[in-house]
């Protein structure tokens, strides 16, 4: 590869490239060699300068428009062919100042049309070059006249963007189109480089935008993307030091482990390995003059859509799959997903339909995730989303992005970066939870809560780092019941699981519905929940009657379990001070009495804000931030001292219990043997 596309770069022509691409391409950098393509290239490399793009505007009316395009909260969308649309409108907002949007166009609009002739003329060319010298077979009346489509609109597009006026506020800005235009002789030339770029930059990205969007990548993603400043503040430079995104735009179909590429590969071992073992953008003189603008364009692309829709998964049944077989690949120039790419981007909380569906609720997976780790961590900060949460939504502030918990800017820069700080996910949808099997699902989320979190710290060597819980609504009672469970364990085999409750130091509940004694208040809450995602959790209103009862029982062994090792821990408890919109009417979700029962040695405060936003902080003056962030500070300088007299009587406790099981096993044997004796 190295002889053919460098040192012996000039033996090699473009065979039959031209005539074949000639008709829909026109003279332009692909269709040329020699001098007209070294003159081609001169007159383009400082056009695609990173410097023309650094502020990311090129891509932003494109990206609002693909943004627009997807469903509000949840749904199915085919996202490859807007991905082909959505890169065909970026690259004619480089080129021409302004996007031709034909997102925005309805299909018959002559945007559209040129997109359908675009991709007609592109598809001739493909086949023609799978025939190669025997290209000529392929052509006729149907590709000629693509291809006039493609330069007819092309030209009018030029003719409009060329005359636009440059005075009106816009001398600044920086525009493709004109700058090309001073270098090239005549229209045809014009044209023809137009088009080259047109096509070079479409398929190609269109293509890795679908491959990046893979599912076993996403928990990891969104944890980086939780890190970067407010989106108005990205630029490139920030893209470029997304390291896990960098990794995953070079990963192939086949493999798809972007960790690899932090790994010592073999590939690194040789310099010219090195430098030509990786090789889609090509390489020598030859190479992609659009490398770092894709790269750019599609970071940013996923770094929107991952932050609209924190969670994308493939529907029940859909697979990522490669088009490789050579029928497929006669489409275009590029590997695209087999047929389309299916994806279901979420907002929210599943829709009522998929709510019913088992397959829905099984396919998430409780999982830990970590979203800052400081140097040398002195505390544990676990955040516990709830009901039709999410581990990063429900802390993330929906107009700026802002994710408090893991930016670097917020409470990690408030406890100078001494902590680790995760954030738990479970499926919490209303049907998940409540209803008749309420118990058993808390159980196993709070199960699975501890099993995670002491996995986590004996692998990292932290088990008996104290921790901090920080939950909202429903969460509150998933730790409840997860602290009732870890006290209980002390059998010799299961001590771990006790390490939970030894090092739990504090707990900041956010509108937890802890009762206020009464039943009632946690039916209420119950059936608030429903109201606000209407679900099928069951068919008729009597059935809801005694399935949000069951629930509310439930909640209520709970916190009464809960109640006698309350004075063990730090507790601050959080109501919310707006009412919510339950539909016919506004009310709090979780009353004040409810979520900060007035009692000794804890603390309690009102939050300027509804439920579902109560933990969300755009910035660091935003409302309750400050008191938030005071609470946890306070708790985690609080925390190691205690914490470590904590362990050092538990090991008493522990080894004075197995002394004490020992003793009753030996008396037990002794009592056995003695009778034996006395036979
Ligand atoms: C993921 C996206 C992209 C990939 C994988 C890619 C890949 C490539 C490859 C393999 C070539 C060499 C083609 C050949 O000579 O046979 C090439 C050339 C080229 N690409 Fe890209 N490209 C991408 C995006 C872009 C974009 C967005 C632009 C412009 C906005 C662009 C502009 C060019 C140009 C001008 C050439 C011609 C270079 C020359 O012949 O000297 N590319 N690209």
């Amino acid at each position: 590869m190295e002889a053919i596309l460098s040192s012996n770069f000039a033996d090699f022509g473009n065979g039959p490239r031209r005539a074949i691409t000639f008709p829909m391409f026109g003279d332009g950098i692909f269709t040329q060699d020699g001098e007209p393509w070294k003159h081609s290239r001169d007159i383009l490399r400082p056009q695609l300068f990173h410097r023309q793009y650094e502020n990311l505007d090129v891509f932003k009316v494109p990206l609002d428009d693909l943004l627009s395009a997807l469903p509000e909260k949840s749904g199915i969308v085919e996202l490859q062919s807007l991905f082909f649309r959505y890169t065909l409108d970026v690259t004619t907002a480089f080129l021409f100042g302004d996007s031709i949007r034909s997102l925005k166009s309805s299909d018959n609009a002559t945007e559209n049309v040129f997109a359908g002739a675009f991709d007609q003329a592109q598809a001739y060319v493909a086949k023609r070059f799978r025939l190669s010298d025997l290209y000529w077979f392929i052509g006729g009346r149907e590709f000629q006249d693509a291809c006039k489509m493609v330069h007819q609109f092309a030209d009018k597009v030029i003719d409009q963007n060329l005359a636009k006026d440059t005075t009106a506020g816009n001398q600044n800005r920086y525009i493709f189109l004109k700058s090309v235009a001073k270098s090239c002789p005549d229209r045809e030339a014009l044209r023809g480089q137009i088009i080259n770029i047109l096509a070079a930059g479409r398929d190609t990205t269109a293509c890795m935008l679908s491959w990046t969007l893979h599912p076993h990548v996403m928990e990891k993603l969104r944890a980086e993307i939780a890190q970067l400043p407010p989106i108005e503040e990205v630029d490139r430079a920030a893209l470029r030091d997304m390291k896990y995104l960098q990794n995953i735009m070079k990963e192939n179909a086949e493999i798809f482990r972007p960790e690899r590429w932090d790994e010592d590969l073999p590939m690194n071992q040789e310099p010219t390995l090195q430098k030509w073992g990786y090789l889609p953008f090509n390489g020598g003189p030859r190479i992609c003059l659009g490398m770092d603008f894709a790269l750019t364009e599609v970071a940013y692309t996923i770094v929107r859509i991952l932050q609209r829709y924190p969670i994308i998964k493939l529907p029940n049944g859909e697979r990522v799959d490669v088009i490789s077989t050579m029928r497929k690949l006669a489409r275009s120039f590029t590997s695209s997903l087999r047929d389309s790419l299916k994806i279901r981007p979420r907002t929210r909380a599943l829709t009522s339909d998929e709510v019913e569906s088992p397959q829905a609720i099984k396919e998430e997976r409780a999982t830990l995730t970590t979203v800052f780790e400081g140097e040398d961590p002195l505390v544990d900060i676990v955040a516990v989303h709830g009901l039709n949460g999410d581990a990063f939504r429900t802390f993330t502030a929906e107009k700026t992005g802002k994710f408090w918990l893991g930016d670097s800017d917020m409470l990690p820069r408030d406890l100078k970066g001494q902590c680790r700080v995760l954030t738990f996910s479970y499926p919490a949808s209303v049907a998940s939870i409540l209803g008749r099997t309420s118990s058993d699902r808390i159980l196993q989320h709070a199960t699975t809560l501890v099993a995670e979190l002491v996995a986590d710290r004996e692998v990292t060597g932290a088990l008996e780092r104290p921790i901090i819980f920080l939950c909202h609504s429903l969460g509150g009672i998933i730790v409840k019941r997860a602290l009732i469970y870890s006290a209980s364990r002390t059998g010799k085999m299961i001590e771990h699981i006790h390490s939970i409750y030894v090092s739990t130091y504090g707990i900041l509940f956010f509108g937890t519905p802890h009762q206020g004694s009464s039943k009632a208040n946690l039916a209420t809450f119950a059936q608030r929940m429903v109201a606000l995602v209407p679900s099928k959790v069951v068919d008729t209103d009597s059935q809801l009657v005694s399935a949000l009862q069951e629930s509310s029982e439930v909640l209520q062994d709970i916190t009464d379990n809960f109640v006698p090792m309350m004075k063990r821990f730090r507790i601050c408890f959080f109501w919310e001070q707006e009412k919510t919109s339950l539909g016919v009417k506004w009310d709090y979700v979780v009353t004040e009495n409810s979520a900060a029962p007035i009692l000794d040695n804890t603390d309690r405060a009102g939050l300027r804000n509804d439920h579902r936003n109560m933990c969300r902080f755009a910035t660091r003056v935003s409302p309750g931030y400050s008191l938030v962030a005071a609470t946890v500070l306070r708790y985690s300088r609080e925390a190691p001292g205690t914490i470590t007299r904590r362990w050092v009587s538990e090991r008493e406790i522990l080894t004075s219990m197995r002394k004490q099981e020992a003793m009753e096993l030996i008396k037990g044997g002794g009592e056995m043997s003695g009778g034996k004796a006395k036979q």
